[in-house]
């Protein structure tokens, strides 16, 4: 028996820092000057830096790792919309709903999402986990 049902929940909120930004484009490489150049980002779209995607998506990482199926649960694969940006001082909130669950391959679906403190959707999809058994590992 899989120990998750249908509807379950979880989330967590977390502000991004520039500090965040700064050690994300550092451990990745990625140094778009989107996201590290103040002014660059100043005639954009945006009119500011934006934080990677990918960064925004380790907040849905931590919340599969560690919390909703938790330890020891596997990433299988992820769809990912970036539908807002996110900027500096924004709070982000992670939420993951279990919508399937495959009881004989032990796969859960969960529905991804981060709204802002607008309660707006910046990042959107839907991600599996395998978990392991009871007191098992994968
Ligand atoms: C290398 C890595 C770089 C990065 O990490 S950059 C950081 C991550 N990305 C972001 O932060 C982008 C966040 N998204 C946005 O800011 C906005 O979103 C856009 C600027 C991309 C578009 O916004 P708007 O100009 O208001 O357009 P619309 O009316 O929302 O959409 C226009 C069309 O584009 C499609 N679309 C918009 N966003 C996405 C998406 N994320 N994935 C797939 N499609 C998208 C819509 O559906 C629609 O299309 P239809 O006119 O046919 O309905």
């Amino acid at each position: 028996m899989v120990p998750f049902k249908i509807g379950e929940e979880a989330s967590f909120s977390r502000t991004v820092t520039e500090t965040d930004i700064v050690l994300f484009a550092g451990l990745s490489g990625d140094y778009n000057p989107v996201h590290v150049d103040k002014e660059y980002a100043k005639d954009t779209r945006f009119g500011q830096r934006i934080a990677h995607g990918i960064l925004t998506t380790t907040f849905l990482s931590r919340l599969l790792g560690m919390e909703l199926p938790g330890p020891g649960a596997i990433y299988l694969d992820q769809t990912l919309k970036f539908k807002k940006p996110v900027f500096i001082g924004d709070t982000i909130t992670a939420k993951a709903i279990i919508t399937e669950v495959d009881e004989n391959r032990r796969i859960l679906t969960l529905s991804t999402i981060c709204t802002n403190q607008e309660n707006k959707v910046v990042l959107e999809g839907s991600g599996r986990m395998m978990v392991p058994e009871e007191g098992g590992k994968i």
